[in-house]
């Protein structure tokens, strides 16, 4: 499969106990995207602390006026802790640039899989009112085909008292399971920023274009949004261990319909 990709660092980022290509990756997606005056979505997840540290450090070195739009319960927790400018799509529904992590990347079509922490409806929504949506992962991240690498199957937020009958015609016409998330720390399911449950659906191993997947699903009364993310992703860096950070960009058309 071709792709561009090539080396853009290494950067100078080593601190102990740090997530080195994750930290890498987001560093350098804050220094590369992020000007003066922007307004920028900051996307949910481990790698994008990594990008929310560089930013405020930043903002203090530079003096930069950034107003940062959350796509998360947590991302707003990162955004007051680090005492940056918040934000929201009332009173900035453009947003210039936002930075977010994905649980999977197919290099070629850049299509991803996000979700893995719950928060795939408000990156969704904020990422679509983006100019540009910036991925920053770590290079096990990248994969020829979705589900090679992510076995925890494509995240799908659904009204609550919807979950079964969807379960069933997701299984009814594509197979797979579609199993619902249960909390780690509560009993019962995990319940998303907006109050609904969400669906993990590991599909079968054959090729699919994700696009009618994904239209499919978004059609059944219910279902909320699907960690399907096709043809937003304007360019992936991905970070490896010893600091190098690599530009992935589109160079395959994504399946249509
Ligand atoms: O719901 C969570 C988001 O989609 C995350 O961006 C995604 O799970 C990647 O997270 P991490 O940076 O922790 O691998």
């Amino acid at each position: 499969m071709s792709a561009i990709s090539f080396t853009v660092g290494p950067k100078n980022c080593s601190t102990a106990g740090a997530d080195v290509s994750k930290m890498c990756a987001a560093h350098h997606a804050i220094d590369k995207h992020v000007k003066d005056g922007m307004i920028l979505g900051i996307g949910s997840g481990s790698t994008i602390v990594y990008g929310v540290q560089r930013l405020a450090q930043r903002m203090k070195d530079e003096n930069l006026s950034v107003v940062c739009v959350p796509t998360s319960y947590q991302a707003r927790q990162l955004i007051i802790d680090y005492k940056l400018t918040l934000g929201n799509l009332d009173t900035n529904p453009k947003i210039d640039c936002t930075i977010d992590g994905a649980d999977e990347i197919e290099v070629g079509t850049l299509t991803c899989i996000k979700g893995g922490g719950g928060c795939l409806t408000q990156e969704k929504i904020v990422a679509s009112c983006s100019e540009k949506l910036i991925i920053v992962a770590d290079g096990a991240k990248e994969v020829n085909r979705l589900g090679q690498k992510w076995k925890k199957g494509i995240p799908i937020e659904v009204i609550p008292m919807a979950c079964k009958p969807i379960q069933q015609k997701i299984e009814e016409k594509y197979g797979g399971e579609a199993v619902l998330r249960m909390s780690a720390d509560k009993a019962g399911p995990l319940v998303t920023d907006n109050g609904n449950f969400l669906l993990d659906w590991c599909f079968p191993e054959t090729k699919y274009c994700w696009s009618s997947v994904h239209y499919y699903l978004k059609l059944i009364p219910g279902v909320v949004e699907t960690g399907l993310f096709i043809d937003m992703t304007d360019e992936c860096l991905v970070g490896d261990p010893q600091g190098n950070v690599r530009l992935l960009k589109k160079t395959e058309q994504t399946l249509e319909l």
